[in-house]
C-alpha cells in the first residue's frame, strides 16, 4: 500500500445470511483527509464502519491499515492499533464526571503494569501526569473547561457530543472513526460540530472516516465522499463530484431540496 493512503479496503464483501450488505466495495482513505460514507438507509455504511472498528469481520476482501491487514487483527487490538471512534448513540460512563471520561479514554496509553499502580511508583506518577496533560490539552481545545467535573447524565446532549468527541481524541488515534456526528444535534450545535472536524483535522493531522446524514455537515468539512447504495459503490469523489453523479441524485437524494443543501458553498 502506498504510505500516502492510511487505509484502504480492497474489494470487502460482508453478507448477513440472504442480505449481502457490502457488495465488492472499494476505497482508499489518506493520510490525514476527511473521507466520508453517505448512502439512505440500509446502503452499507455501518456495515464498513463495524469492519474497521473489527466489530465484523468481511465474508471476503481485505482492509489495510497502515501498513498492515487489519483484518487479521483480533478486536481487542483495535484502540491500540491507533483507530478511536464514536457512536451514534453516544456511549459514555452516564455517572462519571467529564474529566473521568476523558481519563478513561486515555487507558490505550497505559505503560504502567498493576503493580505500579498499586505502589504508585514514579512511573506511574510520569504516566498519570502525562494523562493529565493530553486530557487537559483536549479540555482546552473543546472549550469544555466548564464542564471538566459534571457529571455526563446532566449535561445537554449536544455537549455531550462533544465528550464523546474528546474521549476519543484523548486517546491519541492515527483513525478518527465518527458514526453520524451531527445526529441528534440542532443547527447551530451541528456547525460547531463541522468546526471541531475541521480543527481536528488541522490541529493534530487526524484522519478522519465519516458516516453522516447531514449534507450541509458533509460539504463542509469533507475532502471526498463515497457513496454507497444496497452495499455497492454508487460514486466517489469531492462533495461537488458526487452530488452531480445522477446515481447519487436519484439514489439518495431524492429531492431537490437535499440537492441544494449539497451545493451550500464550505
Ligand atoms: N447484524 C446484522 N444482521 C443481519 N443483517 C444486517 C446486520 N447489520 C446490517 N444488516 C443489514 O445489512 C444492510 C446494510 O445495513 P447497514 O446498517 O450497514 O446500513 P446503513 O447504510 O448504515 O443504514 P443506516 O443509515 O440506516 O444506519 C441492511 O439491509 C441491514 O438490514
Amino acid at each position: 500500500m502506498s504510505g500516502d493512503f492510511l487505509l484502504s479496503a480492497q474489494d470487502i464483501s460482508v453478507r448477513f445470511g440472504g442480505v449481502l450488505a457490502v457488495d465488492r466495495v472499494s476505497f482508499d482513505v489518506k493520510r490525514g483527509e476527511v473521507f466520508t460514507l453517505i448512502g439512505p438507509n440500509g446502503a452499507g455504511k455501518t456495515t464498513v464502519f463495524n469492519l474497521i472498528s473489527r466489530i465484523y469481520t468481511p465474508t471476503s476482501g481485505r482492509i489495510q491499515y497502515d501498513g498492515m491487514d487489519l483484518t487479521a487483527q483480533p478486536p481487542h487490538a483495535v484502540a491500540s492499533l491507533g483507530i478511536a471512534r464514536t457512536f451514534q448513540n453516544i456511549e459514555l460512563f452516564e455517572h462519571a464526571s467529564v474529566l473521568q471520561n476523558l481519563l478513561i479514554g486515555r487507558h490505550t496509553h497505559r505503560r504502567t503494569n498493576l503493580l505500579d499502580d498499586l505502589l504508585f511508583t514514579p512511573k506511574a506518577r510520569r504516566a498519570a501526569l502525562d494523562d493529565r496533560e493530553k486530557v487537559e490539552r483536549v479540555i482546552d481545545f473543546l472549550d469544555l473547561q466548564h464542564h471538566r467535573e459534571s457529571l455526563i447524565a446532566g449535561l445537554p446532549y449536544g455537549v455531550r457530543k462533544v465528550v464523546e468527541l474528546a474521549r476519543a481524541l484523548c486517546a491519541e488515534p492515527k483513525l478518527l472513526l465518527l458514526d453520524e456526528p451531527s445526529s441528534g444535534l440542532n443547527v447551530e450545535e451541528t456547525q460547531d460540530m463541522a468546526f471541531w472536524i475541521d480543527d481536528i483535522r488541522r490541529e493534530f493531522g487526524i484522519t478522519v472516516l465519516m458516516v453522516e446524514h447531514d449534507m450541509s455537515l458533509v460539504s463542509s468539512v469533507s475532502d471526498r465522499v463515497l457513496a454507497m447504495n444496497q452495499g455497492q459503490v454508487l460514486a466517489m469523489g469531492t462533495p461537488a463530484e458526487v452530488q452531480a453523479h445522477p446515481g447519487v441524485i436519484e439514489a439518495y437524494l431524492g429531492t431537490a431540496e437535499d440537492v441544494a443543501s449539497l451545493r451550500r458553498p464550505a
